[in-house]
């Protein structure tokens, strides 16, 4: 290894209309040869991120990129140099997509990425791939029917939410797997991935699509305590916890509290943590959905809202 600083490269993951994502095959004589790659490419002097995006979509695949929001940033040390993959959402592009390049290019169906093979950086990027922008928290129910809370409930699925994590501290262990039931039941058609505020053991047994630690429990774990095929997150409030997060593997995390209360960490502070992580990190607390785009300019995932997102009426997503 060398000093120099780390090689950034640009990428992007486009969907086309049914959701599936644009992948390359990399060239087999070049460094990761043969494997899979979202298109991208290395930024020349003078380039702004998002003009090597443009750029390199172009010359790669034919793509003229219109739109486009950054996904994740992760550093990663191959054994000859140290490169920053700098990962782009792209919202809008024109032109149909050909390996201008002679490379195999392929649409991907999200639930198919894990099966392919990429250079190593590429796995969190792969989960940021599969995570929408918006995490919504769901209201306390007062109690195990509160038709309120189910009202609000389709109200939000309505307008795009995707992800979801069922929070409740008044319900016990009955109650709440009762409700967690009556809520993937509700979910399933819109095809809204569920997340239990819960031990990990409640969280299988009730067949969510995952679990959401709290902090307490994120530190006492020593490994994954769910398998891959399911999600487990968990909620961060230093940098301590992430780097417990990454330790055991978990999928993504959510830091807090970014506003709203007197040791909120702030957007800076946010940013500085994002850079280290490797994996998603959702900004949470106090947020509403004007702050997306302040979660992307500083790393961000997106952001994890509870009750500014579960009441609101106005839902930019998509
Ligand atoms: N484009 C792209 N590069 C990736 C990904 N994952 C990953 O580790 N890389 C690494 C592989 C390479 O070391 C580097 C990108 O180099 P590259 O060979 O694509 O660069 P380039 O398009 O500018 O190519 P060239 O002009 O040197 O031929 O980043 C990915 O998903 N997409
Ligand atoms: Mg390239």
């Amino acid at each position: 290894m060398t000093n120099l600083a780390p090689l950034h490269v640009v990428a992007g993951v486009v969907r086309n209309a049914q959701g599936d994502i644009l992948l390359a095959r990399r060239h087999p004589t070049k460094e990761h040869g043969d494997l899979w790659e979202f298109p991208g490419g290395k930024r020349e002097v003078g380039e702004q991120p998002e003009e090597t995006l443009v750029r390199e979509f172009k010359e790669e695949v034919d793509i003229t990129i219109q739109r486009a929001h950054p996904l994740i940033r992760i550093r990663h040390t191959y054994t000859h140099r140290e490169v920053l993959l700098d990962v782009w959402s792209v919202e809008q592009f024109s032109g149909k997509a050909w390996g201008r390049e002679g490379q195999p290019i392929e649409w991907c169906a999200p639930h198919l990425l894990r099966t392919k093979t990429f250079p190593a950086a590429n796995y969190p990027v792969i989960t940021a791939a599969l995570l929408p922008a918006v995490y919504l928290i769901t209201a306390e129910p007062l109690k195990r029917n509160d038709p309120k809370f189910f009202y609000q409930l389709e109200r939000n699925l309505e307008q795009g939410i995707q992800l979801l994590q069922f929070r409740s501290s008044f319900l016990d262990a009955h109650e709440y797997c009762y409700c967690a039931e009556k809520i993937l039941t509700i979910c399933e058609p819109y095809k809204v991935q569920v997340l239990a505020y819960t031990t990990p053991a409640i969280a299988l047994s009730v067949g969510v699509h995952g679990v959401h630690l709290q902090q307490a429990d994120l530190l006492q774990l020593v490994e994954r305590p769910l398998k891959k095929d399911l999600w487990v997150a968990a909620s961060c409030h230093t940098p301590d916890d992430i780097k417990q997060a990454q330790t055991i593997d978990l999928d993504f995390v959510t830091l807090s509290p970014i506003r709203a209360t007197s040791n909120a960490l702030g957007w800076l502070t946010f940013f500085t943590q994002t850079e280290q992580a490797k994996i998603p990190v959702f900004a949470s607390g106090g947020l509403q959905y004007q702050d997306i785009g302040f979660a992307w300019a500083h790393g961000g995932q997106g952001i994890a809202g509870q009750k500014k997102i579960w009441d609101s009426t106005m839902h930019p997503i998509n």
